[in-house]
């Protein structure tokens, strides 16, 4: 304790201009602190914001349309993504939304128009699936998304998925699906069927599987929506009879079974990072995407080899790497992979083909618990909505399997084929948007404050400080019922720290550093604001609200809680 005042004390003095009136020593019980002199003296009846915007956050399940509508960013120097500054204007700092929401991009929303619906609707961060369409086709993605940041003051993020070493059929030689009937044989091959792809003749993408598989396994697409027997094997084409009907569609994933398991050899003898995924990681680095999310990783050393890789070769600091939890191999090595990585992914699809279904709910909250822990983000996907890829309703089991995910506090929640190609992506958006806000107004009217036990994750005596620094100020925002935390950060550590608390308030997350803010999006809760600031505490506040009063989005009365990187203290100030 005394060690870490010291430290505090000496930082100030270091930082002569900062003048900590009213900044509280590390840990100090909040009831021990003294109150500020220039500052305006602090309310604790707290009407202000508290009341009004609670009774608003009642009407604000939906970004209204209006209140949606995207600014161009203006020439003052702080930019916030347009539907957030919105929502704040419109119905106050309990209405923000802290689940983040992921898309991904496909035929049916990769054109500009359909690209800001989905910005509109509160799409955080757009993910291409290299398993699919063309680096051109991305390419373009990527550009789009790009301009409607620039034009429409957007701060959506961009994640590239890997395609990996799955094993997957053909892409059906341009047919969006066919139909197997039970009872039907089909040969499977790893002959590539130029023009005329004969009948019930499906193309696999890997040399060794006529040898690997054997007569009477299983063969699961997609990990179980259609399965075959296999009959009989004929050189390279394997004859397999459809034991459950149902619609195959291009490059969809294959695995096989024996005697009741997963045949898992031939995953062994393939890199998780194949030949083709090192040229779309390449097109990822040159692109500048914010994240590159790493198909069926088995260990923690593909993850820090790709961030070396990346580290000596991207341009402008780093790019974000997380791990797709979609193995058996995953779930076994799963503390070193996430302790490794930069954020992971439930990756329920593929995971649903390797475990038993009934144990990946049982995964997913591992999953998100021990990526809680480890202070990285953690996203949620496959199949949320996936009846709305046909119907503009979700059934209520899906609403119940997001809310789930969202009480699961994840830090985002994904849409996969909803968005890619279905019909209905801007209404699945807004049913994970309305149900993401609901769950969190529960959680914060039933004060269900942390149960969760955070263990100490700093590595060193600084981050130490750090990290305590933040579960002080998150608890006390939640006791003192502020509006806002505000963060001054310059590489995102300190936010994801304050995000990692889940408090009750919104967390403005400020930076300089345009990339490091489009990656604070991926994270629940944080507001990332790109500002340029200075060492000197008191006139970055000044600054930042003068800034945000300015364009409506605080006012004066408003409780707020400050810590940054640069002057490790807490200050708790009404806005002037
Ligand atoms: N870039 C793309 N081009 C064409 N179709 C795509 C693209 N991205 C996704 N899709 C379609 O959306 C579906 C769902 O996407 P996703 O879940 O990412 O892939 P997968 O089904 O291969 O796991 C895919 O099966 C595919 O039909
Ligand atoms: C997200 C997943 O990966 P992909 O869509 O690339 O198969 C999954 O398997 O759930
Ligand atoms: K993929
Ligand atoms: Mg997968």
């Amino acid at each position: 304790m005394a060690q870490s005042l010291n430290l505090f004390i000496s930082t100030s003095i270091s930082n002569p201009h900062s003048k900590p009136t009213f900044q509280i020593p590390i840990q100090t019980p909040n009831r021990l602190f003294t109150l500020p002199k220039r500052k305006p003296t602090l309310s604790f009846s707290l009407n202000n914001g508290q009341g009004g915007s609670s009774l608003s956050a009642v009407t604000a399940d939906y970004v209204s349309d209006n209140g949606a509508k995207p600014l161009i960013a203006d020439s003052t120097s702080i930019e916030v993504d347009a539907v957030t500054e919105a929502e704040l204007k419109e119905n106050g700092f309990r209405s923000t939304r802290r689940t983040k929401l992921v898309c991904t991009i496909g035929p049916a929303t990769s054109g500009f128009e359909q690209l800001e619906a989905l910005a509109v609707g509160g799409m955080n961060v757009a993910r291409i699936n290299m398993c699919h369409g063309t680096r051109e086709w991305h390419k373009g993605v990527i550009e789009r998304v790009r301009r409607l940041n620039e034009e429409k003051g957007y701060a959506v993020a961009i994640m590239m998925d890997t395609e990996g070493s799955e094993i997957h059929m053909g892409d059906l030689g341009g047919a969006s699906s066919e139909k197997a009937e039970d009872g039907e044989v089909w040969t499977f091959s790893v002959r590539a069927y130029d023009s005329i792809r004969p009948e019930r003749a499906i193309t696999v993408n890997y040399d060794g599987f006529a040898e690997d598989v054997k007569v009477g396994d299983e063969l699961l697409v997609d990990g179980g929506m259609v399965r075959f027997e296999v009959i009989e094997k004929i050189g390279p084409d394997v004859k397999c009879l459809c034991t459950d009907p149902g619609l195959l569609l291009p490059r969809a994933n294959l695995t096989f079974w024996r005697d009741g398991s997963l045949v898992r050899e031939r995953n062994a003898m393939l890199p998780t990072i194949s030949s083709k995924d090192w040229l779309d990681i390449d097109f990822g680095i040159a692109e500048g995407v914010d994240f590159i999310a790493v198909s069926f990783v088995k260990s923690a050393e593909v993850i820090n080899h790709l961030k070396s890789y990346i580290k000596a070769r991207s341009r402008d600091g780093d790019i974000a790497v997380l791990a797709k939890i979609e193995s058996i191999d995953s779930l076994k090595n799963l503390e070193e992979i996430i302790q490794a990585s930069d954020g992971a992914m439930v990756a329920r699809g593929d995971l649903g083909a390797q475990i038993p279904l009934e144990q990946v709910p049982l995964a997913q909250q591992k999953i998100v618990e021990v990526c809680r822990q480890l202070n990285k983000p953690v996203i949620v996907a496959s199949q949320l909505l996936e009846s709305m890829i046909e119907y503009p309703t979700p059934t209520r089991a899906e609403v119940a399997d997001v809310s789930e995910a969202v009480r699961q506090r994840a830090d985002a929640l994904m849409l996969s084929g909803e968005s890619a190609m279905g019909q209905f992506p801007d209404k699945a958006l807004t049913v994970l948007r309305s149900v993401s806000l609901r769950i969190e107004r529960w959680w914060r009217e039933e004060k269900r404050h942390e149960a969760m036990d955070l263990p100490d994750i700093a590595s060193s005596f600084s981050d130490s400080i750090s990290e305590e620094i933040c579960n002080s100020a998150a608890k006390m925002a939640n006791n003192l019922e502020v509006d806002a935390l505000f963060v001054y950060t310059k590489d995102g550590h300190m936010a994801s720290l304050l995000s990692r608390c889940r408090p009750d308030c919104p967390i403005f997350a400020f930076t300089a550093d345009t990339s490091v803010r489009r990656r604070l999006n991926l994270q629940w809760g944080l507001i990332p604001f790109r500002l340029g600031f200075s060492d000197d505490m008191e006139s970055n506040l000044n600054k930042t609200f003068a800034l945000l009063k300015a364009r409506g989005m605080i006012k004066s009365g408003d409780l707020v809680i400050a810590v940054s990187d640069m002057l490790q203290s807490i200050q708790v100030m009404n806005v002037p």
